[in-house]
């Protein structure tokens, strides 16, 4: 099977010692681990029970939902999972699991008592089961979010109208700006509800308008408004603080957290402030949203005060979060389906007419959630492009980079690689020219002008096969000793005392007679520090996707894997995309592309819809 890239070796040996039945060959497949198997036996146990088959499976399903991303599975479309749909394994009916789920110890309880490790649930969806702790995240997410929209802020219209009107001057006649100004919609619509959820593509302005947005309620709620800022990522909290650093219309100037520092959530699990100690903010922005798990979410809701503002920014289309969950898709998706009406005093503050919004962003709007849509950084064929990988129209997408002859955006095949060598090349030059003079500014500006970016860590497509390409193609530009001038360098761990964070970049130059120094641009601050310094460093001509998350580059090379990889999907394609500001070169076939397009992230949750948990009938 060359180049096929699996999830899973089967050959691998992960098989579970003495496994002879049912689940036997659903982890020889390597659909499920040993891992899996282990922890589904361990619960029936500890349920004393001896589970039926089904319970089994649907316990091992569980575990690897949330080892894969999902926060629970989907009974009517398991059978999607099997790895070889030729030779399918042998699913057990819908109507078979839930029969035998009704009568489990592990979903009703067992005579040890409330011991339930697992959840069954009713949803538009159909059935869905959940290791208990997720379904307990999510239902605190649902209920804290509807209690929130079930009322309003009062809110003095006068006074949002004139706070609104300072903060956002009316637009020139001329200033090749939208027609309609959602960034001020935003701000009406954080005025008058208790939780606005942000969202846009790249360069929409999210902070912007956010550090706006703030301005506005400083204004409306009066003067020593408590403001708390958190971003998923010490980085991403970072770069909000540095945009709000630029806003000079706030009073105060609060401080960006990561949302873990924000909680007070310690090495050993324990929470500072939650549901019995809440955060003392009157308005909680949380940057980044889509990078955060259900489990971050669930504590950062139940510790946010009933009558503080809310905001909540991100780019649903973006990677999502390493761990369980894609909270914020899901709640823009579940805003769709909103009946509630508009904030009273919201389409006068917004001056609404009927065309600003669809119906379908008029829905959302009642949800509370805007989609900003104006791109203020880059191309519009990019931004095109970007739309069109979003809607799944693979032809569209063809057809622009097609119609756009390289001029901004293009594909080359895997094998024609002159080009990505040039570019490559001629960055690493300039990089080098720049560091050998010691003149960080540069270099760290040049750091911004290129990048190679691949969806696997390993194997050809990976960033370590890439890597050892970028080496071989550079022997002209002269690579040597452990720190060579001239070297993009990744930082994989944070160290706050140097004001380093994981993934932040830096470029190795040289420093007077000294040596060297790695240059770091900190919000157009230069920073430079004895590679020494640095806990955890990596060269990063070429990176993944997901590491880019955050960072835009002038010119970008995406190495597309094959249709056969996993990670493969419509949100890397987008991700990967949306980092280039002026020029962007997929390296790939066309059916890799389409296969991209047409595979969204599946992570299966309830929280796009309504559920109702199955509970036993009481005799
Ligand atoms: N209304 C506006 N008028 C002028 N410039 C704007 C406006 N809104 C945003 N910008 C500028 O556009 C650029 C992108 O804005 P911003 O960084 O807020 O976007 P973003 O959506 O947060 O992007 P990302 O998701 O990449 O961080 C910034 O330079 C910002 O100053």
């Amino acid at each position: 099977m060359s180049g096929a890239i699996r999830e899973f070796d089967p050959a691998s040996g992960d098989l579970a010692v003495g496994e002879v039945g049912f689940l036997r060959a659903f982890n020889e497949s390597g659909l499920i681990t040993s891992a899996d198997v282990q922890v589904a036996r361990r619960l029936s146990k500890l349920s004393d029970e001896t589970a039926a088959d089904e319970v089994l499976l649907a316990a091992a399903l569980a575990v690897r939902a949330v080892r894969t991303g999902s926060i629970c599975v989907a009974l009517e479309t398991i059978a999607d999972l099997d790895p070889d749909p030729e030779n399918p394994l042998p699913w057990p009916s819908t109507d078979a699991m839930v029969a035998a789920l009704r009568v489990s110890s592990l979903v009703i309880g067992g005579r040890f008592g409330p011991l339930k490790p697992l959840a069954l649930v009713d949803s538009d969806d159909g059935p869905l089961v959940y290791l208990r702790k997720y379904f307990e995240q999510e239902q605190t997410i649902r209920r804290i979010l509807d209690g929130r929209a079930a009322s309003r802020p009062p809110v003095d219209l006068a006074r949002a109208r004139a706070a609104i009107d300072d903060v956002f001057a009316p637009a020139a006649a001329d200033d090749g700006g939208p027609d309609y100004d959602r960034q001020r919609a935003a701000a009406a619509l954080a005025a008058t509800s208790w939780t606005t959820v942000l969202v846009g593509g790249p360069g929409t302005g999210k902070t912007h308008t956010v550090a706006r947005i703030l301005g506005v309620l400083e204004r409306v709620l009066g003067g020593g408004v408590r403001i708390g800022l958190c971003a998923p990522t010490g980085r991403a909290a970072a770069q909000l603080q540095a945009s709000i650093n630029d806003y000079d219309g706030l009073a105060a100037m609060p401080v960006a957290h990561t949302v873990h520092a924000l909680l007070g959530i310690w090495r050993d699990g324990t929470v500072r402030h939650g549901p019995n100690n809440r955060l003392p903010y009157d308005v909680v922005v949380v940057d980044e949203t889509s990078m955060l798990s259900v489990t971050a979410m669930s504590l950062l809701l139940a510790a946010v005060r009933d009558d503080t503002r809310l905001i909540l920014v991100g780019d649903p289309h973006q990677l999502v979060s390493v761990e369980a969950g894609a909270v914020l898709t899901d709640l823009t998706d579940r805003a769709l389906r909103s009946t509630a009406t508009l904030p009273p005093g919201f389409a006068d503050l917004a001056d609404l007419g009927d065309s600003d919004f669809s119906s379908a962003e008029k829905a959302q709007l009642g949800g509370s959630v805007l989609t900003l849509t104006w791109g203020y950084r880059f191309g519009t064929v990019i931004a095109s492009v970007a739309a069109a990988v979003n809607r799944g129209d693979a032809d569209e997408v063809l057809r622009l980079i097609e119609q756009d002859c390289g001029d901004r955006i293009e594909l080359v095949e895997p094998e024609a690689l002159d080009d990505v060598r040039n570019d490559t090349v001629t960055w690493l030059s300039a990089l080098r020219t720049a560091g050998a003079a010691g003149d960080a500014r540069t270099a760290v500006t040049e750091l911004g002008a290129y990048r190679v970016l691949c969806a696997h860590r390993d194997g050809r497509y990976g960033v370590g096969w890439w890597s050892r390409t970028i080496d071989s193609w550079r022997h002209a530009v002269r690579r040597s000793g452990p720190w060579p001038i001239g070297e993009p360098l990744l930082v994989t761990s944070t160290d706050k005392r140097v004001g380093i964070y994981n993934g932040d970049t830096g470029v190795v130059i040289a420093d007077g007679g000294r040596g060297v120094s790695v240059a770091f641009d900190k919000h157009g601050e230069i920073v430079t520090l004895h590679p020494s310094q640095l806990a955890d460093a990596m060269p990063a001509a070429a990176m993944t996707i997901h590491r880019s998350q955050g960072s835009q580059f002038d010119v970008v090379t995406v190495v597309l894997p094959p249709s056969e990889s996993a990670l493969l999907t419509r949100e890397l394609l987008y991700t990967a995309t949306t980092r280039a500001r002026k020029r962007v070169r997929i390296v790939g076939k066309a059916d890799w592309l389409r296969a991209a397009v047409d595979r969204r992230v599946a992570r299966a949750s309830g929280l796009r819809g309504e559920v109702t948990e199955w509970s036993p009938q009481v005799d």
